[in-house]
């Protein structure tokens, strides 16, 4: 590329170095500081992630435990955060609530302007244990239903469930919602966690680098196409009753039909993988096993009718958004409220970000390449 050549949206373009995430779409992977991600999906907690992400190390037991035991005493949610939320509107979209409660929480944090490594990584370690509080209050306040207090002898993804639906979730879904989280994670420089480190290279503070990203998340060609990957389903019908190959052929048509009119449908594509997004696989055998586990053979029908009408017309593959949506739908979440759990669990990569970007800092600003007007006159000079 010669110096002054443009790159629309920099699709193809390598802006800085990583050592957190490798994305190879030639091989289809995924790894997160060196372990293939379904690995990690296959064995680990979410606290053990998240702490490989900031740190490069998987922890020892004695480190794990002493943070779970930090994650578990930072989960009630800030009595300031509630406040806020409750000022906002119950039908205001749930990102909007999920960006203010950061923002609260960043003006409300006594190490807020200390960047330094041991206090960004307080302050990401706080942000994770806090964030679920956030989204389980929203989603109950929606509801009408009072907030559920944390439980401390549950891991992150039981509690989690715990406070959003007031009732322990049984082995299988808990483990669902972990891989989920884990998948989330983290995906080197996607648009979210671009945005946070160029927040991060003007030497602004971690929750703002956050809150960015929150806004660059809450796109349906990014985040959003968790939700709006359920509009589709909910647009096309979910019928309970429905058999899996009915299901699928409405699928089909509704598909045939979009595309026709040259619709895009989010849940396919994606910039880097172009033969499939690494994460799927794992992610929809969580899938296979909540419609079995919730006996919703239906879902299978609409989830395969979309994907093979849209292999045959295009061979564009599913991202990771395509089975994730379904997956929180049969858990019980509300559809607007898919995209924020995308954000409990990218706090972990956007953080890891911040910290590597602030470590090795330029700032990020490029050029561009300007098509307005030649110079004039004012009228009448
Ligand atoms: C976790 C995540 O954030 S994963 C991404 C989630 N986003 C979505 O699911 C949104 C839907 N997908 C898309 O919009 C795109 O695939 C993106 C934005 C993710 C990646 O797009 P890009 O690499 O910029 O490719 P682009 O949008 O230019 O698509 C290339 C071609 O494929 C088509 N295409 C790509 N995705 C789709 C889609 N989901 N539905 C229909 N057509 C599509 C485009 O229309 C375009 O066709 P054309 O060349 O005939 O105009
Ligand atoms: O990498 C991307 O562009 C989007 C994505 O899949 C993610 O952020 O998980």
């Amino acid at each position: 590329m010669s110096d002054t050549e443009m790159k629309k949206g920099l699709a193809g373009v390598v802006v800085d170095t990583t050592a957190i995430s490798k994305v190879n779409p030639e091989t289809n992977s995924l790894l997160y500081r060196g372990y293939p991600v379904q690995d990690l999906a296959a064995s680990q907690p979410f606290e053990a992630v998240a702490w490989l992400l900031w740190t490069g190390e998987l922890p020892t037991n004695a480190e794990l435990a002493e943070f779970q035991r930090f994650e578990r005493s930072h989960r009630a949610l800030d009595a300031k955060v509630r406040q806020a939320i409750d000022l906002l509107p119950t039908d205001c979209h749930p990102m909007d609530v999920g960006r203010t409660a950061v923002s609260v929480l960043g003006a409300n944090h006594p190490q807020a302007e200390d960047s330094s490594p041991e206090a960004e990584l307080e302050k990401a370690k706080a942000l994770f244990a806090a964030f679920p509080a956030v989204v389980a209050y929203d989603q109950r306040r929606r509801r009408g239903q009072e907030p559920v207090e944390p439980r401390d002898d549950l891991d992150y993804a039981a509690n989690f469930l715990w406070m959003t639906f007031g009732e322990e979730q049984p082995e299988a879904v808990v483990d669902a919602f972990r891989v989920s989280m884990v998948l989330y994670a983290e995906h080197s420089f996607n648009a979210s966690t671009f945005t946070a480190r160029v927040i991060t290279s003007t030497l602004s503070d971690l929750h703002s680098a956050v809150t960015g990203a929150i806004g660059a998340l809450k796109g349906p060609l990014h985040g959003g196409a968790n939700e709006a990957v359920m509009h589709t389903f909910e647009e096309i019908g979910i019928r309970e009753d429905e058999s899996r190959e009915d299901a699928a052929a409405r699928a089909k048509a509704w598909m045939e039909d979009a595309l026709a009119q040259k619709k895009k449908v989010m849940g396919f594509g994606h910039r880097v993988y172009k033969n499939g997004d690494s994460r799927v696989p794992t992610m929809k055998a969580a899938l296979d096993r909540m419609i079995e586990h919730y006996g919703r053979q239906e879902m299978l029908g609409l989830y395969d009718g979309l994907e093979a009408a849209m292999e045959e017309a295009k061979q564009i593959k599913p991202n990771l958004d395509y089975p994730a949506g379904p997956t929180y739908h049969l858990m019980g979440f509300d559809t607007e409220m898919f995209t924020p759990l995308f954000i409990a669990s990218r706090i972990t990569g956007w953080t890891a970000h911040i910290m590597e970007q602030r470590a090795s800092n330029a700032l990020i600003r490029p050029l561009s390449a300007y098509d307005g007007p030649d110079q004039r006159e004012l009228p009448g000079a």
